[in-house]
């Protein structure tokens, strides 16, 4: 155990009986600490309660050890989702990650830490948030971190912090063979960019990573925020809270606390504020009494609050992949799994402080317009299937996606070098002759979906996970898109030479009818959900107002990944702790 966390283990393990708090947080995870260490800091007479379903892992290697990202995923420290079949790719069911432990998805992810372009944060004030737009956010994004390297050969020296509790710095591990991406990519076009955290991240870039560097660890919402809360802040784990307790006053209900599972009552003197995340937050509204009337009958559940909005408007990031065998005398992160002895050494390294292998978090990446990545053609037959889309789904926000396509400053399509291989196929078994070789892979994103899709719950309160992918064709043709590009990069010098052999999908892979099918087959979520309690106007199916409070409540608030409106064209937790600063903001202001 770290001494720095010794004070405020013993105060999660001696949580407070007392039943009423001033301010009742439910969700100790990316959100969720962040705000309430800010509460707890900026309103030290008031009493905080923050109660997180998972436990407490402070000391866990699984997820403070950068290399061993994606560790976490299907362990204990993840609730393990899935979403219901999706018709539109032969009802394949896709795996939905999230963190159960303190901190989070902050604790689970891949610690990849950028942001998008200012339109992007703008539009959420266009669709009606006042205040909600890339100034802001980037003050409060900035105050949330300490970014180390500034005016370093990797990075210049905007749009990042140097005082907020979360760490982030440019991954110091960078593989010889990653050192042929950034020319490969201004050999097709796509120009270097040293400041991609500073609202115009198009361009190939090194890439911060969450990670403390002393020690070389990850950073999460719990190591980065919870330390530097008071007294009056009590963190209750392995607690899930059933539901909010509501109370009609006038035209208004008011949350009163909290039920646990195990039947505990919190009551909460001033408010309730849902961090649960983007699949949980939405259950609970619901489970509570505010939704749709139809989900909410259908669970048997009393309807206190008729809001549409909850659980809708779910969007999320797809990813497709191919991988490649490197030539002879490349060492690649596979060597980890593959070879014990090397293994073994390269956690001598990191234990020792010393760089190696499982400083390794990813570090490669770029982000672009389809004008950028494809010929004119290419790119309006997109928009032209994006207006298709749009006409299907006439919502302000699948609008603004569409306007988004003519915009040269929004990328659409993100391509990651990973080191190793992180395809579908899986690595060669030990049984394979192929076992003990060397990948890297290229991940492209999408950047702008136009499916949206919704979590409700089912008659047991769980939370139904419908993505609705692949619901337009925009979206297909667009990772088929994608995925040939990944393909024109690795035939692109001096990428091309790292490589003899194309182990996903394979040279057998040409025509467009095979591509499709690739797409169909192996795709996957990128794990960014969001949207479901989102921050719009009534009227166009918001769940909160600006202020991040539910519709038809006075005291009952939404903070979490949820709330984005319009997913943004980045990985999401730079935003979410973003959301989480502003928030503490208002509550504080209106304390
Ligand atoms: C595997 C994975 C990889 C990712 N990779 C990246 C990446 O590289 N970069 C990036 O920027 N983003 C990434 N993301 C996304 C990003 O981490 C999340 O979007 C963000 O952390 C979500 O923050 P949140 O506060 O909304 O929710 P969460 O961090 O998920 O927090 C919700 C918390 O609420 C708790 N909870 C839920 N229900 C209850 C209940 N009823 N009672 C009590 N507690 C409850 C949960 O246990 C959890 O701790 C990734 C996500 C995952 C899962």
């Amino acid at each position: 155990m770290q001494l720095r966390y010794l004070t405020l283990y013993a105060s999660v393990v001696a949580a407070s009986c007392a039943e009423t708090y001033d301010y009742i947080v439910v969700g100790g995870g990316t959100a969720g600490p962040a705000l309430a260490t800010r509460l707890s800091l900026g309103l030290p007479s008031a009493t905080i309660l923050l109660i997180e379903a998972g436990p407490a892992a402070w000391d866990e290697p699984l997820i403070n050890i950068p290399g061993n990202r994606g560790l976490g995923i299907r362990s204990r420290y993840d609730w393990n989702f899935t979403s219901i079949p999706q018709p539109n790719v032969g009802d394949r069911v896709f795996a939905y990650a999230r963190g159960k432990v303190l901190g989070g998805s902050s604790a689970l992810n891949l610690m990849t830490y950028d942001r998008a372009a200012v339109n992007e944060y703008d539009a959420w004030e266009e669709l009606g948030n006042d205040g909600w737009n890339w100034e802001n956010m980037i003050a409060a994004m900035m105050k949330s971190e300490t970014f180390t390297g500034k005016n370093t050969p990797t990075y210049g020296d905007k749009g990042v912090g140097d005082s907020g509790p979360v760490q982030a710095v440019v991954n110091r591990y960078i593989p010889v063979q990653q050192e042929s991406f950034i020319p490969t990519m201004n050999e097709l076009g796509i120009e270097g960019n040293l400041e991609s955290l500073g609202g115009d991240p198009l361009g190939v870039m090194y890439q911060p990573n969450s990670i403390d560097h002393v020690p070389w660890n990850r950073s999460t919402a719990a190591n980065a925020y919870l330390p530097l809360a008071g007294s009056n802040l009590r963190v209750l784990t392995d607690k899930t809270v059933a539901k909010v307790n509501l109370k009609k006053v006038g035209d208004s209900q008011v949350a009163t606390g909290v039920t646990l599972v195990d039947g505990t009552v919190y009551t909460a003197s001033k408010e309730v504020i849902l961090s649960a995340g983007a699949i949980q937050s939405p259950a609970l509204l619901e489970v509570s009494g505010i939704g749709q009337a139809a989900v909410l009958a259908a669970a048997g559940v009393q309807q206190k609050i008729e809001l549409p909005g909850v659980g809708e408007n779910l969007q999320d990031h797809l990813r497709i992949q191919s991988s490649y065998q490197l030539k002879d005398g490349y060492i690649s992160f596979d060597n980890i799994r593959a070879n014990a002895t090397y293994a073994a050494e390269q956690m001598a390294r990191w234990k020792a402080g010393q760089v190696g292998a499982y400083d390794y978090a990813g570090s490669g990446y770029s982000f672009m317009t389809w004008p950028q990545a494809l010929d004119a053609s290419g790119a309006d037959a997109l928009v032209a299937l994006a207006e298709e889309a749009a006409a299907a789904d006439p919502h302000p926000v699948t609008a603004k996606k569409l306007e988004f396509l003519s915009d040269a400053s929004v990328p659409q399509l993100e391509v990651i070098f990973s080191d190793g291989y992180t395809g579908v196929k899986g690595y060669p078994a030990a049984t394979d002759p192929l076992f003990g070789n060397q990948y890297i892979t290229l991940i492209a994103g999408l950047m702008h979906p136009l499916a949206r899709g919704s979590i409700h719950i089912d008659a047991a309160g769980a939370p139904v996970i419908d993505p609705n992918f692949f619901s337009n064709e925009h979206d297909v043709q667009a990772l088929v898109d994608a995925i040939k590009y990944c393909r024109r990069i690795s035939q692109t010098e001096p990428f091309a030479s790292l490589w003899d052999v194309e182990y996903e999908p394979g040279e057998a892979t040409q025509t467009d009818e095979q591509w499709r099918d690739f797409v169909m087959k192996t795709s996957l979520s990128i794990f960014h959900p969001t949207g479901t309690c989102a921050m719009l106007p009534r009227a166009d199916g918001g769940v909160v107002d600006s202020d991040l409070r539910v519709y038809g409540t006075k005291n009952l608030r939404v903070v979490d990944a949820s709330i984005i409106p319009l997913l943004i064209s980045a990985h999401i937790q730079t935003a979410v702790y973003g959301i989480a600063e502003i928030a503490a903001e208002k509550i504080i202001d209106a304390a």
